[in-house]
């Protein structure tokens, strides 16, 4: 027997019924060839789980890894054991670095930066829509779709000439790549604009940006993508109106998806005590009811899934004035806990929706390996100790950016191993 692990004294949580049972399972050759209670060990290889959980590894379309172009923020190597440590086991990383992933080489390249330095984490490249993200001549998407990436996305700024999306979506549909969107219309932001257009941007004086900037490209997007039959998602979904949108859509069958991050979830711009870049991303915090409809969203289907856009920064970038700092925060290292914490625990979500929402769906929607614990399935899984309690300390990070506003958090439910095909990618004990 080779390659054989035995995981021993695990929990499981079965997602239709929300029971947690006791369980064993083995692994071997990268698979789950066994779930069972109280399996025999015959000389395997044990870790004994202790009655931890074990789920199928969180899966994240929406990173940033920085590399190439901006390694003092983050690069592969560090970027993808921040999300082994998260208990992420696929993570799909955004085109936007310097130069852009725009051309098949290119994600060639990422894949091969990933197999030499990554840690063992499935890094997938996502490619941009147009050359150098600046919305003016489209890529070469048969290309980048036979080179390895998974979807093409310009992230960071939104397709704004209608006619270029249109054409996009009817070549990506013909290659067979889903479009991933951020949804901005430029016309509607005013220069400096940094946090919502709402209580906040009116008591400090700063320039906001409106809801509709972004659920205007949504509903324009989803009119240009019905004709073209192609698999239409929205990135960081953050407004009323736009959640609205995707559940008419779907609710004609349309081939829309959406994923919103922990910190729309968790936080709206009555939450930021100050003028603080931590708080500052795009899109940005806002309002309590925008907060509400993406929990319902969430809850009903009409998001998909969580993803946690992380946007590492230096602290250099994060210490200039809140006009001026980068967009972006963190979020690899901290997802699941606070959402287990502050969703679950209140009752707003179940652990068998949260599950669902960080796995399963991700992984049907965008057709990836893994998202199930199952017999014959791939080995793909994170233990997670739902009584680990600690508050978030950003110095812990793996991650090179420290740029979270929820530092000191209280957080309960911490990943402590991470397995991708039946390899131990990360490990809590190993770690201190
Ligand atoms: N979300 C952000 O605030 N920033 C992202 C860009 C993006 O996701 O649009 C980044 O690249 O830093
Ligand atoms: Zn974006
Ligand atoms: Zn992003």
């Amino acid at each position: 027997m080779k390659n054989q692990l035995l995981l021993k004294n695990g929990r499981m949580l079965d997602t239709h019924t929300g029971e947690i049972f006791p369980a064993d399972l083995i692994i071997q050759d990268g698979r789950v060839e066994r779930i069972g209670k109280d399996l025999p060990v015959k000389g395997m290889e044990t870790m004994d789980l202790a009655g931890k959980l074990m789920i199928p590894g969180l899966i994240d379309m929406h990173i940033h890894l920085r590399e190439p172009g901006f390694e003092e923020k983050e690069t592969i190597a560090t970027g993808s054991r921040a999300a082994a440590r998260g208990g992420y086991t696929t993570v799909a990383c955004m085109p936007n670095t310097r130069p852009v992933i725009d051309t098949p080489d290119k994600v060639r390249q990422v894949w091969k930066i990933n197999i030499a330095e990554g840690c063992g984490v499935r890094v997938l490249p996502i490619a941009a829509i147009t050359r150098d993200s600046a919305g003016e001549v489209l890529t070469d998407m048969a290309g980048l779709k036979e080179a390895g990436a998974v979807a093409i996305s310009d992230d960071g700024v939104g397709v704004q000439c209608p006619r270029m999306m249109k054409d996009a979506m009817r070549l990506a549909h013909e290659a067979g790549l889903p479009v991933v969107a951020h949804c901005e219309e430029e016309d509607l932001l005013v220069p400096g604009a940094c946090v919502h257009d709402g209580s906040f941007a009116r008591k400090h004086g700063l320039p906001g940006i409106p809801g509709e900037s972004e659920a205007i490209h949504v509903g324009r997007d989803i009119l240009l993508a019905e004709d073209t039959g192609v698999h239409y998602h929205v990135c960081h979904i953050s407004a009323k109106s736009s959640v609205r949108l995707v559940r008419e859509a779907k609710s004609r069958g349309q081939w829309v998806t959406a994923e919103v991050t922990p910190h729309h979830l968790l936080l709206c711009e009555e939450d930021i005590p100050g003028p603080d870049p931590l708080f500052k991303m795009n899109p940005p915090l806002r309002s309590a009811k925008d907060r509400e409809a993406l929990i319902e969203g969430l809850k009903d289907g009409t998001i998909d899934m969580i993803a946690t856009d992380h946007a590492p920064h230096t602290a250099n970038d994060k210490a200039k004035d809140i006009r001026e700092a980068p967009f972006g925060i963190v979020g690899l290292e901290t997802a699941f806990p606070l959402l287990y914490t502050h969703l679950v625990q209140t009752g707003e979500l179940t652990l068998a929706q949260l599950v669902d929402r960080m796995s399963r769906i991700p992984a049907e929607r965008f057709e990836l390996p893994g998202g199930v614990l199952k017999e014959g399935g791939i080995a793909d899984l994170t233990v997670i100790d739902l009584e680990e309690e600690r508050p978030v300390e950003p110095e812990r990070f793996a991650s090179k950016g420290k740029n979270t506003p929820f530092a000191g958090w209280k957080a309960k439910g911490w990943p402590v191993v991470t397995l991708v095909e039946g390899k131990v990618v990360w490990e809590a004990a190993s770690q201190v």
